[in-house]
């Protein structure tokens, strides 16, 4: 009998996206060997990495002293204890120190917080220097690591400080998210549930046929539903780099914000120790409740909302008695203007629009309808 002949693994799929300068997604297998490309015309790089990434990390600095680069590794605290103004300034320290100029580059190895905060170091080390991104969560890879919001949590808020700096390249080497923690896998799932309500129902559908596959790092859905995410975040992106043109009914990149008004204000309650993506869920919950409360949305697809993220094992609610807390961080969510709230409701799948200055016994309703048990 021959050997069976193994099927050739597919080939990386490339995402662009339309910024002033374009670049692309990488997304694959096997494909880290694509940064030090991405670096090429830098004489230091930087390689800012949790412990947890450290042989990952050993890797991509291997590869870019092969190429001729002298690379700095900088270990920094894990998750939300590396956005702080305290370790960038430790980083800008350590590029002074190394002597970085304007052709050098930063490359962040980890997920969504090591990316925000490599990516706020290049953006402001020399005013700008090119930055790379190597997601390594599911969640850097479809959202945090894409699209040039860079930034770090203050005591009053998440994100509070940061600007907007596209990387000149990202790598999704789908391979990595064999050590990522189950845990931290379905808080990823929560940003994917954001791409199929915002914008693709395909994404809802194959969430809904197999949660379990979703759930699979090696499974070819959570590669679709990487792809299709990182597809829309690409396409929203493209259209409103800097998030500036909500206007009238059209909703521009604050679509990418849905649930998380208060998804961030349960995170600053938590003193940042929640998952990003399981407090993006328990906000989009509210939401959904909040556009049914304010008669927008059909109670079928309000539903939806519960029961596609509870099949992920997501959480859907939050504690009862902290709406008043919630309410006060929500004052400095980004979309705030002066004292009125705005909130990105849908209407429909992929159909969004702004809800501007809600009155607060609706936002208390639609809450209460959050923390209730669901319907039979
Ligand atoms: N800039 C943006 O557009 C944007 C978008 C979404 C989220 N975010 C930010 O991203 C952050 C959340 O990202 P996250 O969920 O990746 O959290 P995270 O960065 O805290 O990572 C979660 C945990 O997984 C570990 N980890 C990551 N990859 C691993 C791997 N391959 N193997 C083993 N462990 C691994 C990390 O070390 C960490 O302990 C939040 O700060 C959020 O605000 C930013
Ligand atoms: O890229 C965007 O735009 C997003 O809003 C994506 C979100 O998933 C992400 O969490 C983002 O960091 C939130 O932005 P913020 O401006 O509210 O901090
Ligand atoms: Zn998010």
């Amino acid at each position: 009998m021959p050997e069976p002949v193994p099927e050739p693994a597919p080939a990386p799929t490339r995402i662009r996206v339309a910024a002033e300068r374009p670049y692309e997604v990488v997304v694959g297998r096997g494909v880290l060997g694509a940064v030090s490309g991405l670096v090429a015309g830098a004489d230091r790089v930087a390689v800012l990495h949790p412990a947890a990434l450290i042989d990952v990390a050993v890797r991509v600095v291997a590869d870019l002293e092969r190429a001729g680069h002298q690379v700095v590794r900088i270990d920094v605290p894990d998750a939300e204890a590396a956005k702080t103004v305290e370790v960038a300034a430790r980083c800008w320290a350590v590029l002074g120190h190394a002597g970085f100029t304007r052709n050098d580059a930063v490359v962040g190895v980890g997920g969504g917080a090591t990316t925000d905060l490599a990516g706020f170091v290049a953006a402001t080390w020399l005013r700008g220097v090119d930055l790379v991104t190597v997601p390594t969560s599911l969640l850097a890879m479809v959202d945090a690591a894409v699209g040039g919001k860079t930034g770090i949590n203050t005591a009053e808020g998440k994100n509070l400080v940061g600007v907007f700096h596209e990387p000149v390249g990202v790598v999704c080497d789908l391979d990595l998210l064999a050590t990522l923690p189950p845990t931290d896998l379905r808080a990823g799932l929560g940003e994917v549930v954001k791409c199929g309500f915002i914008a693709d129902p395909r994404v809802l559908e194959l969430l809904e046929q197999d949660p379990q596959a979703a759930l699979d790092p090696a499974s070819p859905v959570l590669r679709e539903l990487v792809e299709r995410s990182v597809a829309v975040k690409a396409r929203v992106v493209s259209a409103d780099l800097r998030e500036t043109t909500s206007v009238g009914g059209r909703v521009g990149r604050e679509l990418l914000n849905y649930g998380h008004t208060l998804g961030h204000a349960v995170e600053r309650r938590e003193h940042f120790r929640w998952r990003h993506g399981d407090a993006v869920s328990v906000g989009m919950v509210f939401a959904a409740e909040l556009a049914r409360a304010a008669g927008l949305l059909d109670d079928a697809t309000a539903d939806r909302h519960r029961a596609v993220l509870t099949s992920l094992g997501l959480p859907t609610a939050y504690e009862p008695d902290a709406f008043d807390d919630l309410l006060a961080a929500m004052a400095l969510d980004k979309k705030t203007r002066g004292s009125t709230l705005r909130f990105v409701l849908l209407d429909g799948v992929a159909s969004a629009q702004i809800l501007a200055g809600p009155p607060e016994d609706l936002l208390r309703r639609a809450y209460a309808a959050s923390v209730a048990r669901p319907r039979d």
